[in-house]
């Protein structure tokens, strides 16, 4: 037995830091044992109570952790080796950053360790290792004394080899951003260091030497060592006390000593770490009780840890909206802490939305940032889904052609859906403020997913005829239809204003019968796609009179006396045919307008139309061929047209014209403006022909008319 030891026993039933330090500790770090001895001979320390002993001890083995002759290393077979281009590029320009942020590194080093101890933790599961005594936490000393910060992880470790091919090389997703942003981006790379985690790589941001030992279950312990310029060391050691994991030391640069110091590490840790689903040790001190949030009962969470959960899930500051936190047995036994965000960052044109959820099994992380959990179309929402039917041996790379993956998202996005219909009822003015933000993505669900399109229409908001300001929901929709209503009738207004002015519209209003406004071109598809709600079939009111008639009860009467006489009708009718081809093909007597002449309508309406002529050419000019147009024939325009063509046909058939591009105008079918400008002269000149007939010759007159003369 150590000189000693019973003295340290003693201390070690006083102090609950010490008890938790690893078995070989004491035996292997000779000079904290005497340092701890000392001060216990000074015996003062068995009247200190456990707080002031628990410090103490933290304090002398922090120090003596790092000291550089214990435990003596002994290196075999160093060898120095470049760094490969790329890598150099990337460390010259961390090297030399004054990037502001430079606590960043602390992050990406946990992150690291917390990737280690999962893959370490997984492996223990699969029976791939052996599960041993060595608690998989994270323990960070600091060294003022020194000028150094040490990261020790008990995870999975690296072989010599995985060491050169990791740190020699750039593995990260983000570091090879970095380098092809820098190949396009002639400053320094300071601008955009922030925006993509460097890494191990970022150590240089604040330390001028960094030694990295490491040890997995498969290897001897090694060595890295590096100042981050051209090469780095590379040698097996003896001697470590390291059983498993890794430990970086950073030497940091006399301007970055302040990470050195714990209560600046602290903080650090507090603000990005905390959830980091292991032990994080500062000094022997356990700072994250936090772990595995979602595992925890609901009633027990705060809303501050809530929030904070978001924050370091989310990386952001601005609050989420609406919150779920859930434990089901089935269809399987999930266990989510899901949030739904309050501003939707793609609506500034930003890139869509990379996922921010995390796939656990058993709090094991099987995929963070895994997009398949659920559709596209909700890729706004962030958090944590842990499923413990998962089988843990499921490939990483294969896990999402299991059968299981597709019944676990099926069950999310309904779960999601079911939020956002509670949270409706909850607060209808809240939600329309999350849904003016947000709307776009459920229309996307609507226009991409068959599947889910009922429960979406539940939370999809509409304006009607009935309130163009107020937002409902289709239930509400189906609450306010005429008795005996057949169809849901809708509109797409395209966002114009005068849009409500449509001749499609008028005998709804008379009928009373509400119709569903669109803004978007887009939401006519999702319609389409839907085709019914409860029944109910969704109809463009611009669809042929036959679908609507039994909705629209009376028609409107082809009034012989004041309108075309009915012998008239069909040589008008092939009259205009002939004229209009080839864009019309077929004219019908129109049941139910009123105001207006004529309309054009059909299978295609005039937003698809016009939608078509955004995505393909091709078809929207099949679309605007061979239409069919209903005429009304008791509109003045109409019957006066059938008398002029019989008497002046050229005349006639350049008013048709005229009249026809206000037609194609309402219908959304673009016209040869030159022409039509051309020939809007020419009837402007008839009518001014028209009007001045009577007056004398030439000159013009100015009539005055009822104006006194004031002077
Ligand atoms: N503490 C550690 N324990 C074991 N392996 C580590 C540790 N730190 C780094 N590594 C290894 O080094 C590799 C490179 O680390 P780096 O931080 O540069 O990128 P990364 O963590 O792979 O990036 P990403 O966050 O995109 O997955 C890691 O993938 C890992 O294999």
């Amino acid at each position: 037995m150590l000189k000693g030891t019973h003295l340290l026993r003693k201390l070690q039933t006083k102090s609950s830091a010490l008890q938790t330090l690893p078995k070989n500790m004491l035996s292997s770090r000779p000079r904290a044992f005497s340092m701890l001895l000392g001060g216990a001979k000074k015996s003062h320390m068995f009247g200190l109570r456990q707080n002031s002993l628990n410090k103490f001890a933290l304090r002398t083995f922090a120090q003596a952790n790092l000291d550089t002759e214990e435990p003596k290393l002994k290196a075999i077979n160093s060898e120095k080796r470049e760094f490969k281009a790329e890598t150099k590029k990337l460390l010259d320009i961390v090297a030399k950053s004054i990037y502001t942020d430079k606590e960043v590194f602390l992050r990406e080093l946990m992150s690291n360790c917390s990737d280690a101890l999962e893959k370490q933790r997984y492996s223990e599961l699969t029976g791939k290792s052996e599960m041993r005594d060595v608690p998989l936490e994270i323990s960070i000393f600091t060294n003022e004394r020194e000028r150094t910060v040490t990261i020790l992880d008990h995870g999975i470790g690296m072989t010599k080899e995985e060491i050169i091919d990791n740190l020699g090389t750039i593995a990260k997703s983000g570091s090879q951003q970095f380098v092809s942003a820098l190949e396009d981006d002639t400053s320094t790379g300071e601008s955009i260091i922030g925006q993509f985690g460097v890494g191990f790589y970022s150590s240089f941001i604040v330390a001028d030497s960094v030694e990295v030992i490491s040890k997995s279950d498969s290897g001897e312990a090694c060595r890295w060592i590096s100042d981050g310029t051209g090469d780095y060391e590379i040698s097996e050691i003896e001697g470590s006390d390291i059983e498993r994991g890794t430990r970086i030391t950073l030497y940091l640069r006399p301007e970055c000593k302040n990470f050195s110091r714990p209560t600046e590490v602290k903080n650090i840790l507090k603000k990005h770490s905390l959830f980091i689903s292991y032990p994080i040790k500062l000094n022997g001190e356990v700072l994250n009780s936090l772990q595995a949030i979602w595992y925890r009962d609901k009633r027990e969470v705060t809303e501050d840890e809530y929030d904070q959960f978001y924050e370091s899930i989310a990386n952001t500051k601005i609050p989420f909206k609406y919150q779920l936190h859930y434990s089901t047995d089935v269809p399987l036994a999930i266990k989510a802490l899901l949030y739904v965000p309050s501003t939707n960052t793609e609506k500034f044109g930003m890139q869509q939305e990379a996922s921010h959820l995390h796939l656990y099994c058993r709090k094991v992380l099987i995929k963070s940032k895994c997009s398949e959990l659920l559709p596209h179309w909700l890729r706004f929402v962030k958090g944590v889904v842990d499923c413990e039917d998962l089988p843990l041996n499921i490939s990483r790379e294969n896990y999402q052609d299991s059968h299981l993956m597709a019944k676990l998202k099926n069950a999310l996005t309904r779960r999601v859906i079911k939020l956002l219909e509670d949270e409706v009822k909850k607060d209808p003015e809240k939600y329309n403020k999350w849904y003016s933000e947000f709307g776009n993505f459920l229309k996307e669900g609507l226009a991409t997913d068959q599947d889910y399109s009922q429960q979406l229409l539940k939370i999809i908001r509409y304006k009607t005829t009935k309130d163009n300001n107020k937002l409902i929901s289709i239930d509400d929709y189906c609450n306010s239809m005429k008795d005996g209503q057949k169809n849901i009738y809708f509109h797409v207004t395209s966002g114009q204003a005068g849009a409500g002015a449509s001749p499609f519209l008028e005998p709804f209003e008379q009928a009373n019968i509400p119709v569903i406004l669109l803004e978007n071109h887009i939401d006519e598809v999702c319609l389409k796609n839907v085709n019914e709600y409860k029944g109910y079939k969704f109809i463009n009111i611009e669809s042929n009179y036959d679908e609507v008639a039994q909705d629209l009860g009376a028609k409107v009467d082809h009034d012989t006396t004041k309108g075309i006489p009915e012998s008239e009708v069909t040589p008008f009718s092939l009259w205009l045919k002939s004229e209009l081809a080839p864009t019309i093909a077929k004219i019908t007597i129109s049941k139910r307008l009123k105001t207006s002449p004529a309309v054009i309508v059909g299978e295609v309406s005039s937003s698809m139309r016009a939608m078509l002529a955004m995505v393909d050419q091709a078809q929207f000019e099949a679309a605007t061929k061979n239409q069919a147009m209903e005429v009304n024939p008791n509109h003045p325009v109409m019957v006066k047209l059938n008398k002029l063509r019989k008497v002046d046909s050229e005349n006639a058939s350049l008013l048709l014209k005229e009249v026809f591009d206000n037609v194609l105008l309402q219908s959304g079918i673009p016209y040869d403006v030159m022409k039509s400008t051309q020939r809007s002269y020419k009837v402007l000149e008839m009518l001014l022909d028209y009007k001045t007939a009577d007056l004398s010759d030439g000159e013009p007159q100015i009539v005055v008319e009822d104006v006194e003369r004031k002077d």
